[in-house]
This record gives structure tokens, sequence and C-alpha cells, in this order.
């Protein structure tokens, strides 16, 4: 289980930068093995800064979806913003924070995302029930869509791609839209492979609309229902996310030259899992879409091809 201060804002780093972001390589290795190996392509200064940053919204998350979630409160979520804003006026709290701080002056990035990440995890507290794809956005955009813009901050954009010679007068194009675009679609991967483990814990994450469009019940998700609705209504999803991918493919070679290949890896890895859940007839209830280590593999030459000519 993470370790999360009591009471965060009375205590005091114990380790150095150095010692900080150790801590935050463990647990993105820990957590996330493939994220891991994604930032271990990157320069060592961005792969650092992109584990703090992993850190903090692990950690964020876990303050409403960890072994200790049932204790956490409204008020929890406050001082858990109250320590995001020490750790960006640049007195980290605890052990994790100070490599964020660090982060944040190298990397300059403002402070907004991360308050949406907390707002993200504070619906989670108090509701489990989308009504239209509009609020599921917003809970996307919130829980997602902000490691987009925080970990494009990192990664730069690279001016070479940005200043034909008619353009030298305009400020690069930086692809914030198309880093949102790859948090939604992510997000929305991850609510379509999670279906039945939601439903276990009471939690419905597909717009309410599109059950009643489908004629399909919370009754029917709750028993696992697979029929021909189900299907259509996976389908429409999928497709949905889909379009979130392709915009977000196009955004990718406005990046810095050394993202370009692990973003292009996460994104053909991540994409692979509606694949699976076509492949395994769009049932999310007995099986959990799984993409095996030798199909990641496989994805990375593909990767690495795209990132050098798209
Ligand atoms: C495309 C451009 C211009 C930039 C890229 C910007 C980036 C990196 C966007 C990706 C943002 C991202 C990683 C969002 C997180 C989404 C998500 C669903 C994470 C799931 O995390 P885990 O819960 O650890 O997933 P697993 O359960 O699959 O391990």
């Amino acid at each position: 289980m993470l370790q999360l201060p009591d009471s965060p804002l009375c205590m005091k780093t114990s380790v150095s930068v150095d010692e900080s972001y150790k801590l935050c390589q463990q647990l993105t290795a820990k957590y996330s093995k493939s994220f891991y190996l994604g930032t271990l392509l990157m320069s060592p200064a961005k792969r650092r800064a992109i584990w703090a940053i992993y850190a903090w919204c692990r950690r964020t998350d876990e303050l409403v979806d960890g072994p200790a979630a049932a204790m956490t409160t409204p008020e929890t979520l406050d001082l858990w913003q109250q320590q995001l804003e020490s750790i960006f006026a640049g007195n980290p709290v605890d052990d994790f924070d100070a490599a964020l701080a660090d982060t944040i002056k190298k990397f300059p990035m403002d402070i907004q995302p991360f308050e949406d990440m907390i707002e993200g995890q504070r619906m989670d507290l108090y509701r489990s029930r989308y009504q239209t794809f509009d609020e599921l956005y917003l809970y996307c955009y919130r829980v997602a869509a902000t490691v987009g813009l925080m970990s494009t901050a990192v990664m730069g954009i690279d001016i070479s791609m940005n200043t034909a010679p008619w353009n030298k007068n305009k400020p690069p194009y930086n692809p914030i839209q198309e880093a949102v675009a790859l948090g939604i679609a992510n997000q929305l991967t991850n609510i379509l492979r999670d279906v039945g483990e939601d439903a276990r814990r009471g939690r419905i994450y597909l717009p309410l609309e599109d059950l009643e469009r489908f004629n399909y019940t919370e009754e029917d998700l709750f028993k696992g229902v697979i029929d021909q609705r189900w299907r259509e209504l996976m389908r429409f999803q999928i497709k949905r996310a889909r379009q979130f991918y392709v915009q977000a493919q196009k955004g990718i070679h406005y990046l810095s030259t050394d993202a370009r290949f692990p973003v292009w890896a996460a994104l053909i890895h991540y994409s692979r899992i509606l694949a699976k859940i076509e492949r395994n007839d769009y049932d999310v209830f007995s099986q959990r879409a799984y993409v095996p280590q030798w199909q990641k593999l496989r994805s990375l030459p593909i990767a690495w091809i795209r990132a050098q000519v798209l």
C-alpha cells in the first residue's frame, strides 16, 4: 500500500532530491511496468520528471481507488490540494514531493491539470453513474487528459516541426488538443476493459444515455448479459475511443524527437486492448482484455518506424 501522510502539511521531507526521484522511479516501476519501460526511452532528465509526475498521479488515484480508499473523505482531498500548493510554492511536504517540486522548477508547468486531477478523483467519491457522454468526458479529462498535459510539458515540442520560413513569427504549434485526446482515448479504453470489475464495485462508467440507446439496462450490465444489444453498444464505444486515438496520432510529430517513440509505443499498446476486447467477443465481464508481453514487444518496431516517418 502506498504511504500517504496523515497530516500532510506538518511533515517535512527527509530525503535528498535524488533519493526522492529514486522513490518515484521505484513506484513507477512497481505499478506500471510498460509505462516504466517507455520512460527508459527518454532522456535521463525527462524520464526522471515523468516518474515524479507518475508518482504524484498514482498517489492521487490511490486516495480514492487504493486499499485505504474507504477512509478518504472530501477533506482528505482538500488536504491533498493544500499539499499540492505547497509543492508548487517550492515547499515539498513528503519524501515523494521533493522530486515533483524539482521537476516543476526544471519544466515549468501549470498547477491547473494537477488541481483538475484532484477534482476528477473527487468525482469518484460521490458519483457512480454518468448520464451523458459529456459528463463522462469531463471525468476522463480530469483523471487522464491532465496526465497528457503534464507529460507534454516535460516531453517538450520540436521547434523544427513548427518553423517553416513563412511561420517564423508564429509561436510553435503545441499539440494540446492531441495530448488531451490521447488521455481521453486511454481512459475510455480503460473503462471498456474494466466494465466487469467496475460493476462488481457498483460502478458504471458507460454513459447511461448509451445504454438506453441500445436498449440495454443497468440490470443486464450487473448480470453480465452479452447479446446483440451489448455487442452493438460496445462497438459504438470502441469506435468512439478509436476516434480519439486518431486525433492523438496527428499530434505526435510535433513532440520532441525523443518523446515520439515512447508515445507511439504507448498509443499502439493501449489501442490494442480495444482489438483484444473485440477478439474476446466483447466479454469484459468474465475476462480481462490483456495484451501479452510478446505482443507489446512486437509493436515496438512499428512504433519506432512511425516515430521516424510520421
Ligand atoms: C499525443 C501527444 C501530443 C502527447 C502525448 C500525451 C500523453 C503522454 C498522453 C497520455 C496520458 C496518459 C498516460 C493518461 C493516463 C490514462 C490511463 C487510463 C492510465 C491508466 O493507468 P493504469 O491504471 O496504471 O493502467 P493499467 O491498469 O492499464 O496499468
